[in-house]
């Protein structure tokens, strides 16, 4: 007999509650298009926070990142609404769409824990009722930078579910992890340029103890593999530590990262130090805000990461 795909078959023993009901054990769960609608009409009590409705996007097999963009969405939003949902827009041939990780009752137990009142967990056909979208969002040169050298399409794939989800669950605000940096900068780009009525909040990374950026994919890697990730953070803390160096330029940053990079035992996609809103490299007298960010191969797992930093003097106010 197949296994039943834990994300079409929730524990028949689970109990839905109403989103703002004392003592709620787990979100609601919503898998359909109506559920949802259903779900979205009975509007929340206003607690007096600055938004209505935060939506938080994601994956699924969460982690304690993921947690961290709910806390923050509770803390501006009466309501909070988690997606699930594997997008496979946004893989590439060859890629781990089929592998990708998938535990929806750990999720809601999970989501429980830090106050989440909704899930919608769409399957694919659900998300596209008429087959492959036709019409999609691009990502422009955007899309074709970092990530996209090696992941051609991606970002367009992101962006045209980001926008669909968006309409479909219609939020004040919406949550994003910073460490998916040049994705919070296409959404950014996105809600500008096409008047998305929208506010997006970058949150920051969420490390385990030993500096490892928390990523689904991390469940890929083996003990020793993980070890080796290790160089990643460790690259980026060298960068940040050579901001602070009299005189220090973006190069000299990009000196200090590349020097623990070269030799490990991973197959680098690339090292970047570039402009937070264009994701262009910054030239080497660049001063103000910057992101150093890398991607490498550990194993077969594709591993990102970034920090955001500042070159040069801040400004009295800044500090
Ligand atoms: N360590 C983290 N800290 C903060 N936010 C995170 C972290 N990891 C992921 N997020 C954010 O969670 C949201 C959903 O991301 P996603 O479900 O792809 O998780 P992921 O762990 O990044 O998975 P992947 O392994 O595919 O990179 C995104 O906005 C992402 O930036
Ligand atoms: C934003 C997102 C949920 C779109 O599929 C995905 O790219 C992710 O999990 O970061
Ligand atoms: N957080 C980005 C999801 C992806 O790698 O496809």
């Amino acid at each position: 007999m197949t296994p039943p795909d834990p994300l079409v078959a929730p524990r028949a023993s689970r109990v839905v509650r109403g989103p703002n009901e004392p003592g709620n054990p787990r979100p609601v769960l919503v898998r359909t298009r109506a559920e949802l609608a259903a779900a979205l009409a009975a509007r929340p009590v206003a607690t007096g926070k600055t938004y209505g409705r935060a939506v938080v996007m994601t994956m699924g097999a969460l982690h304690q990142g993921h947690l961290s963009l709910v806390r923050r969405a509770r803390e501006l939003a009466d309501q909070v609404v988690v997606t699930i949902f594997v997008n496979p827009l946004q893989f590439g041939v060859g890629e781990d769409l089929g592998r990708y990780p998938r535990d929806l009752e750990g999720d809601l137990d999970l989501l429980a824990s830090v106050g989440a009142d909704l899930v919608f967990a769409p399957t694919p056909d659900v998300m596209f009722p008429d087959g492959d979208p036709v019409v999609r969002v691009t990502a422009g040169p955007l899309g074709e930078i970092l990530e996209g050298v090696t992941r051609p399409g991606h970002l367009d794939g992101v962006l045209t579910v980001v926008l669909k989800l968006m309409h479909l669950t219609r939020p004040d605000v919406s949550v994003f992890g910073q460490k998916d940096a040049q994705q919070v900068m296409a959404v950014e780009r996105m809600v500008c340029d096409l008047d998305v009525p929208v506010k997006i909040v970058a949150a920051p990374t969420v490390r385990d103890t030993d500096g490892l950026a928390l990523s689904s994919r991390n469940a890929f890697l083996s003990p020793a593999e993980r070890a080796r990730a290790l160089v990643l953070s460790r690259a980026l803390g060298a960068g940040e530590r050579a901001t602070n160096a009299s005189a220090a330029d973006a190069d000299a940053v990009r000196a200090a990262a590349r020097g623990e990079l070269d030799g490990a035992d991973v197959e680098l996609d690339y090292l970047a130090l570039v402009d937070p809103r264009t994701a262009l490299e910054v030239p080497a007298g660049h001063q103000g805000a910057a992101v150093l960010a890398v991607a490498a191969r550990v194993g077969v797992t594709r591993l990102i990461d970034n920090v955001p930093l500042w070159l040069g003097e801040h400004e009295e106010n800044d500090a």
